[in-house]
């Protein structure tokens, strides 16, 4: 059964479950057009969330108002227990500390290398000497599965598969809890992708990291994601596992899960699956 439909968000499913990023009533807008109504949202400790919808749903809005990046109209969003709006500024500095996020387009400083890159948290949250720092900078790039030259490269020398394995590099410098995707596989070929995938599943299960990935990608979907939350009509409109997805009545979650795209990745009888990563649960 869908944990939910449009209503509020404690679902059986979830009963028990460490919540590490609440969404309660949240709204959004820009000047007369509301973009968030009324959203809720929870994702769980240890769980890759896949966050899905139609182009121009406010998907990235969300992301961006998680992150205090714009402001909202109402509501409340608590991380990792926490509530923003009540922390002061060392409180914030260090919530903000547990939280990584990898943007669309990987969103490295061009004039800085990787390793340098990777160096922007730490030098910004923490006060290293620059050879800790350094150690630091190439564990993360072994952790991504960049080879040991990367770390003095400049962006426009790697491909994007290495790119975005950079900017994860970044994502992880300060040992987040949680982590922020927006659409990690756009631009990269079906290979790649699939690598980068496997990557954020194994990462989560050796760093036990929560996943908030917002991705069009059907393959990632299927193999990494654990839920899918679905944004529609200004809310999450549906949330829980692909089977959940494939029986929610909705013509657009239809058409998306059961479209000719997804026909050749998803299985479409109900029950008969299981692709979908199974930590957190
Ligand atoms: N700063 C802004 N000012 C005004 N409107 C905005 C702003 N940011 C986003 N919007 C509007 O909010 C809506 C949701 O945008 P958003 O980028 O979140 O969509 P999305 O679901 O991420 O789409 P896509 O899948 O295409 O990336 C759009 O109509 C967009 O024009």
């Amino acid at each position: 059964m869908a944990d939910r439909v449009n209503e509020q968000p404690i679902d059986s499913e979830g009963q028990g479950r460490d919540v590490v990023l609440s969404a309660r009533d949240v709204t959004v807008g820009f000047g007369s057009k509301v973009v968030l109504d009324k959203l809720n949202l929870d994702i769980y400790r240890g769980e890759i969330l896949g966050f899905v919808g139609a182009s121009g749903t406010g998907k990235s809005v969300l992301m961006r108002t998680v992150l205090r990046l714009l402001p909202r109209r109402s509501g409340t969003i608590k991380i990792l227990g926490q509530d923003f709006d009540e922390l002061n500024e060392p409180q914030r500095n260090a919530l903000d500390m547990r939280l990584g996020v990898l943007f669309q387009q990987g969103a490295l400083f061009s004039s800085l290398t990787v390793k340098e890159n990777i160096q922007v948290p730490m030098r910004e949250y923490l006060d290293l000497p620059r050879s800790l720092m350094d150690e630091l900078a190439h564990l993360k790039i072994r952790m991504v599965g960049l080879a040991a030259d990367a770390a003095d490269k400049y962006p426009s020398e790697l491909s994007g598969g290495m790119i975005k394995r950079a900017a994860l590099a970044r994502a992880l410098a300060l040992d987040p809890d949680l982590v922020f995707l927006d659409e990690p596989t756009s631009g990269l070929d079906p290979i790649g992708a699939a690598e980068f995938d496997e990557l954020i599943a194994n990462l989560r299960d050796s760093l036990g990291l929560t996943v908030y990935m917002v991705t069009h990608d059907l393959d990632s979907l299927f193999s990494v994601c654990d839920r899918i939350a679905v944004l529609g009509k200004k809310r999450v409109m549906v949330e829980g596992t692909i089977d959940d997805m494939l029986a929610y009545d909705d013509p657009w979650v239809q058409a998306y899960f059961r479209g000719k795209r997804a026909r050749s990745i998803v299985p479409q009888n109900n029950g008969a699956r299981h692709g979908n990563g199974s930590g957190g649960k």
